[in-house]
């Protein structure tokens, strides 16, 4: 066996241990197959989360089809390990070019698949635009990301949508657990174990305070840094002031700052004339997406020298003297940094889960939904919960008779003697 293949496997059996929600999905699933028959495929950042999540599918009946949704997030040995098993086929590599992706993208979708489960729509985007032959076919999307979602909006408004799309990404399951604590946490670890620096102390300018700069910004705090937060919302920036940071405009915070990390789903956040104002030492770093957020081309541009400083961060010389370094090429620090695992797994257990139940659901109703992009009913998000608390052995109270009514009641006299 190829060290690659062994160590696919133990991470992929570390993974399903921290899942107990998929594994009880997955007793359950096994035996009723409701997937029997489907072609579904699986774009995302291919890791062991991941691979637990494509294993329950290919439990449920389906034959499943996997790719990369970024190009430098996926794990070799993961890949390989997925592939040897039966009912999974996959289209994924570490450290590719654009062009490499979407390759990959092609061949994945040479197997025709009835449904997506994507990540930042960059699957559905590939095959509604080289591959429209597909169309008729495809019963529905299941979109676990911002940048997705408003994707998939963007071409419902181009009038490109011919089927519908659950907004998986907006379930509270999702994105108050995944882009708050996951992001918040992967990106800080991942971050540090990358730079090998100390961040309590620092100055740490985060740009974006919606679910995932909230995390990282919390947590940054948490960790003794102090933190600055960059805006364009006004309820953001006011939300980010009353949590008691600071909020300047990015060309302040540029002079300010040690760490820079970017979570907008934003394009060109960090650019020349940030660039031009920053200190000494400086590290940027995005966890947004794309790899567009800080503008490297402006960075490169601005550069006498660049060198490789550690694995995985770039050291670029100013004119001046000044050294500008740069966290894997601006990708997602969480998930293509050197020693980069993604969120953990507990989170991801809860992520895949929703992406798993609002595809059984869109699969059984997808004849009544229009296209275009719907919520994921509220009973599946919290069936997922439940299972959850009970994974944890947390028990909640439940509401009596009289409390129901109390809040089904809008005439005083009910609400004050109910009797
Ligand atoms: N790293 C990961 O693993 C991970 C996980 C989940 C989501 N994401 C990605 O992170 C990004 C953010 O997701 P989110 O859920 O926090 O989105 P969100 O919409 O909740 O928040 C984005 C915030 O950025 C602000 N913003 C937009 N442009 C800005 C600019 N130029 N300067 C400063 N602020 C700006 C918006 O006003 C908003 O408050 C998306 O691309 C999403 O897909 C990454």
């Amino acid at each position: 066996m190829s060290a690659d293949l062994a160590t696919g496997r133990q991470k992929l059996a570390w993974a399903r241990a921290h899942m107990p929600v998929h594994n009880a999905l997955r007793e359950r699933l096994s035996k009723e197959r409701p997937l029997a028959g489907e072609c579904i495929a699986v774009c995302s950042h291919i890791e062991a989360k991941t691979g637990v999540l494509l294993e329950t599918l290919a439990r449920a009946g389906a034959s499943v089809v996997f790719t990369g949704s970024e190009p430098g997030s996926s794990q070799d040995d993961v890949v390989a390990a997925l592939n040897e098993q039966d009912g999974i086929t996959g289209y994924a590599e570490r450290g590719i070019s654009e062009e490499r992706l979407a390759e990959l993208h092609s061949q994945a979708l040479v197997h025709a698949p009835t449904m997506i489960l994507d990540d930042a729509a960059e699957l559905t985007a590939r095959m509604v635009n080289e591959r429209p032959d597909l169309l008729s076919g495809v019963k529905g999307v299941c979109e676990q990301t911002t940048t997705g979602v408003q994707r998939i909006q963007a071409m419902l408004g181009d009038g490109a949508l011919s089927f519908p799309a659950y907004a998986v990404n907006h379930t509270p399951m999702k994105h108050e657990f995944d882009n708050i604590h996951g992001t918040g946490e992967s990106a800080l670890t991942n971050l540090l174990l990358t730079t090998n620096l100390l961040l309590a102390g620092k100055q740490v300018v985060v740009a974006g305070y919606g679910d995932c700069g909230v995390g990282v910004a919390h947590k940054a705090r948490a960790l003794g840094a102090q933190v600055t937060i960059t805006e364009i919302e006004p309820r953001a920036a006011l939300r980010a002031h009353m949590n008691g940071f600071a909020v300047l405009p990015m060309l302040e915070a540029a002079a300010i700052g040690d760490f820079f990390i970017t979570v907008t789903g934003n394009r060109d956040v960090i650019r020349r004339e940030h660039i031009e104002r920053m200190q000494d030492g400086a590290i940027l770093a995005n966890a947004g997406h794309f790899n567009v957020e800080i503008n490297s081309a402006d960075l490169a541009d601005l550069a006498v020298a660049r060198r490789q400083a550690r694995p995985g961060i770039e050291a670029f010389e100013l004119a001046d003297g000044r050294q500008i370094n740069l966290v894997c090429e601006g990708r997602l620090v969480n998930l293509a940094a050197p020693t980069a695992m993604g969120h953990p797994a507990e989170v991801m257990d809860q992520t895949f889960a929703m992406q798993l139940m609002a595809a059984l659901h869109l699969f059984t109703n997808h004849s009544s939904l229009k296209p275009g992009v719907h919520p994921v009913p509220d009973d599946v998000d919290r069936q997922v919960a439940e299972i959850k608390l009970e994974t944890l052995g947390i028990q909640t109270d439940q509401l009596t008779t009289e409390q129901q009514r109390f809040l089904d009641s809008w005439r005083a006299s009910d609400l004050l003697d109910p009797d």
